[in-house]
């Protein structure tokens, strides 16, 4: 055979073998006129020794350059079988492709360092990769093949030198197919890993064949992967799923995460100033409580105690200590300026305050111990002092600050395992994203409304400890707002008897007292008591005012149970209650627990309610005391009595209305969380180990914001903050800091603007809840919108239909008011939610819309709607519910 033939003979087989590594197992290959992969196969050539370490060139074509290539890894060689395009097909380069081609291969190498951040294509890769070298793509369009590296310099050189050029995205034109040419901002694109090129649906299979290594081009397989796209490994797209079948799409995914040439290498990792060498990652994820989810990076970590961080970072996570990886801990690892220091570390101010909040002594200068078990010393002092995770309340504000804590249980035994990829993808699939959603309002806005209510909609149900908080929180409400009725009495009755007075001086005539004549009729008026509710009012009213109530409860308020009952069916405290709405401490949930009292006895006949006296609580036996006597009758028609009594007494079990109606979540009403997960039906259906986004879902309760806002420093890496106003505030008043009223909706206002411009919150989305629109919708027709200040030019016209109703009309004048004082502020976008939180579905509706404005956010940063502007993409989102009022 003359050795053209030979040669032609050698290119076909290598290629034959190549597509069979693309094609799945068993499927024919299809004949060459049916071909329609772009392919490129790389070549084992002798070094050029006039280029050193660098990337060879091939020609395959001689010095004249013919060769083609499309600048996404698929290089179309004229004439040859690699070219395999229709003549319909369009010219795939563009002269953004070109400009990325060239910064690719133009640039000089780099030190080891720069591997962590660039995206090497080196021989590990080529170790790794099923497929053959590297393709670089100079500036002159040949097809650059790279050749086998063996230093580490080289490693790193050539990584550097084959590095995707930064954000090739913004440089292509936004929604152009990089096969077909084809663009639609609107459509979905699926891209390649390595090299970022979009594809449409059309082309996407195509240009990435069977994805032996998941979503790559068929060029890049055996590539690693651009970094900024790790944190989507194995995580299905809407597109794919339409195009291939659930089997399908998990084997494409599994290959994803678990190739080998998808995982971090060794030199990627920097610790403690060092990089690692390829049996120190080994032990690092072969350990039994491995980093989860590593990416690239210089991190630190401290080998007593097992905290793990990014350099200059608080710590991170806590791993298996002892393990002899990196280099040595430095003191100023984490970049900490507190003066005290763990195992040599100083640490961050987030960690001094977590000691200190945990009754660790650290003042100044002090130098701990740490080890392992959370047990600490002081240097030199040879005397544990204790373990800083023993209690709860610790292990809640560091998982609160994202500070680490050891598990409870840590695994037994130190599991051997052969490659770190196969133990990666159980754990890899545990950990979910994490987004932080802070719940912030002013009092009574709903804010622990809605939090219960994402309780009983994505986590189990309360726990009984839980529910005894919220009884304990319920019973001593019923105290409050008692005790806000009885002063409300002591103020009407002092004002009835002033005008008894001065209208007896003027006549004779008898007023609204209700007593007997002369001076004692001045005494007596529809809001006075008798001497034993007197007591008992001076007694709470007392404790109120001395913010005793945690003192006195539960013990000396269960004695007075009966009297509870007593005061409320008293005439002057129903006269009292009817002027509810001058008692703006009474908050609107009292009638709830307050009024089934009075329901209850609305069963009995007039007769049994005169004659009731009292009620007497015998552990379980419910009884009146009738009469003036002391003769217990139980009375079984009168169960409903007991039920409303009931909410005073021990046995109390709350239900679900009660506990979603009561104010507050518990009883010190600081700090809550709760983590939860909203479907994503696509994702689930397609791909059982989709990592589902995890929120957490945090509420700070107002008493928290009004202590200067300083609470809020700890929160600046939420992902969003959710700002609840109840529509229903307009026309309330409500205490300053100050001490004096003003109207409540204004208080909300001056809390947003405060929020709105904390320094922790200056990007951060934010969600408008207006919330209580069921009594907004029941309280405008009665009391006029203008009422309130900042709502004086509110002038609606008149309804022509539902849509026009005039709570709609003002609930969109309140939003607009709302969008444009928060631009006025920060210059973003302010999303408005409308709810009723005490109807379970909207705060479902609320948080899908949240979802919908993060993916929103997620979107903007990628720069793919960078473009539109913010009307079309309203009406882009306007076709979904949850963007209605967008
Ligand atoms: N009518 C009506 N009442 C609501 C709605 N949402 C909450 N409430 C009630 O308003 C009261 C106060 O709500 P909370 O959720 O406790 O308010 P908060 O923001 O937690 O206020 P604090 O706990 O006092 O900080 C409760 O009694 C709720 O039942 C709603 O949509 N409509
Ligand atoms: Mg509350």
């Amino acid at each position: 055979m003359s050795p053209a033939a030979e040669e032609v003979r050698e290119v076909e087989s290598s290629w034959e073998v190549a597509l069979r590594r693309l094609i799945p197992p068993g499927a024919p290959i299809p004949d060459e006129e049916h071909l329609d992969y772009s392919i490129a196969i790389g070549h084992d050539l002798p070094p050029d020794p006039r280029r050193g370490h660098e990337a060879e060139i091939l020609d395959l074509h001689g010095a004249s350059g013919s060769s083609v290539f499309d600048g996404f890894g698929h290089s179309n060689v004229g004439g040859t079988r690699f070219n395999r395009r229709r003549s319909s097909d369009p010219p795939r380069r563009t002269p953004a492709d070109r400009n990325r081609s060239s910064s690719v291969a133009c640039a000089p190498a780099e030190p080891v360092d720069s591997a962590l951040h660039s995206e090497p294509r080196t021989s590990s890769a080529r170790r790794a990769g099923s497929f053959s070298g590297s393709l670089i793509h100079p500036p002159s369009g040949e097809v650059v093949l790279g050749g086998e590296t063996s230093s580490e310099e080289d490693v790193a050189g050539s990584a550097k030198a084959a590095s995707p050029a930064p954000s090739p995205v913004k440089e292509r034109k936004k929604g152009v197919c990089c096969r077909c040419g084809k663009g639609n901002i609107l459509k979905d694109r699926e891209a390649c890993l390595v090299c970022d090129a979009r594809y449409c649906s059309n082309c996407v299979l195509k240009a990435m064949g069977s994805m032996p290594e998941g979503r790559k081009c068929v060029g890049c397989i055996g590539q690693p992967i651009d970094e900024s796209k790790r944190s989507g490994l194995g995580k299905c797209s809407k597109m794919l799923s339409k195009l291939c079948g659930p089997l399908e799409i998990r084997q494409v995914m599994k290959a994803e995460r678990e190739c080998a040439a998808n995982q971090v290498r060794p030199q990627q990792l920097v610790v403690n100033g060092r990089p690692l060498r390829q049996e120190e990652l080994d032990e690092v994820l072969g350990c039994s409580m491995p980093p989860q989810k590593l990416r690239p990076g210089r991190y630190w970590y401290d080998k007593d105690s097992g905290f793990w961080g990014k350099e200059g970072e608080k710590p991170d996570r806590i791993i298996s200590s002892k393990l002899n990886v990196g280099g040595k801990l430095q003191v100023d690892a984490s970049n900490g300026n507190t003066q005290v220091y763990i195992n040599g570390r100083e640490i961050t101010k987030l960690e001094l305050k977590v000691l200190k909040l945990a009754n660790v002594q650290c003042p100044r200068d002090t130098h701990f111990w740490v080890y392992d078990d959370g047990s600490y010393e002081e240097e030199g002092q040879n005397n544990i002092r204790g373990k800083i995770w023993e209690k709860a309340s610790t292990r809640l504000l560091c998982s609160l600050f994202k500070l680490p804590t050891p598990p409870e249980n840590p695994p037994g035994s130190k599991e051997v395992i052969s490659t770190y990829s196969i133990r990666s993808v159980p754990e890899y699939l545990e950990q979910k994203r994490l987004q932080k959603l802070l719940l912030l309002g002013l009092e009574g806005s709903g804010t622990s409304t809605i939090f219960k209510q994402a309780k009983y909609l994505y986590e189990n149900q309360f726990s009984s400890e839980e529910i005894e908080n919220i009884k304990l929180m319920i019973q001593r409400s019923l105290y409050r707002y008692l005790s806000t009725l009885l002063e409300g009495r002591e103020r009407f009755e002092d004002e009835a008897l002033e005008r008894n007075k001065s209208e007896s001086s003027k006549s004779t005539m008898p007023t609204d007292g209700l007593g007997g004549g002369g001076s004692q009729k001045h005494n007596q008026n529809a809001y006075s008591i008798n001497q034993r509710l007197r007591h008992f009012s001076d007694w709470l009213l007392q404790i109120m005012a001395m913010g005793d109530l945690e003192a006195f409860f539960p013990a000396a308020t269960r004695e007075y149970a009966s009297v509870v009952e007593e005061a409320w069916r008293h005439p002057a405290i129903q006269a009292t209650y009817k002027r509810k709405n001058e008692l703006p401490f009474l908050p609107d949930v009292a009638s709830y627990f307050l009024d089934r009292v009075e329901f209850s006895y609305s069963n009995l006949s007039t007769e049994t309610q005169n004659s009731i006296g009292g009620l007497v609580i015998l552990g379980s036996v419910s009884a009146l005391v009738i009469g003036k006597g002391i003769m217990l009758k139980p009375y079984p028609q009168l169960c409903l009595l007991v039920q409303a009594v009931e909410i005073s007494s021990n046995d109390y079990e709350p239900t679900e209305k009660d506990i979603l109606y009561s104010e507050g979540i518990t009883q010190c009403n600081g700090l809550a969380f709760i983590e939860f997960s909203l479907d994503e039906p696509y994702a689930e259906k397609f791909d059982c180990s989709h990592p589902q986004i995890k929120y957490q879902l945090i509420r700070v309760s107002s008493k928290g914001l009004n202590e200067g806002c300083k609470l809020l420093e700890m929160f600046e890496d939420v992902r969003a903050i959710i700002f609840c106003v109840s529509l229903s505030d307009y026309d309330q008043m409500w205490p300053q800091s100050s001490g004096e009223l003003c109207n409540k909706m204004m208080a909300s206002k001056h809390l947003l603007e405060s929020i709105a411009s904390h320094s922790s919150f200056r990007e951060t989305p934010f969600v408008l809840l207006l919330n209580k629109y069921d009594a907004f919708e029941a309280k405008i027709n009665k009391v006029p919108l203008t009422v309130c200040e900042w709502f004086a030019d509110f002038s609606p016209v008149k309804a022509r239909d539902a849509h026009q109703s005039l709570a709609n009309q003002a609930y969109y004048y309140i939003a607009v008011k709302f969008k444009d004082l928060f631009a006025s502020i920060s210059n973003r976008k302010l999303f408005v939610f409308q709810m009723k939180a005490r109807e379970r579905a909207t705060v479902d509706g609320a948080f899908k819309y949240i979802r919908e404005v993060l993916k929103w956010d997620d979107a903007k940063d990628d720069n793919i709607y960078g473009d539109l502007d913010e009307s079309i993409y309203s009406t882009d989102f306007s076709s979904s519910v949850y963007f209605k009022y967008g």
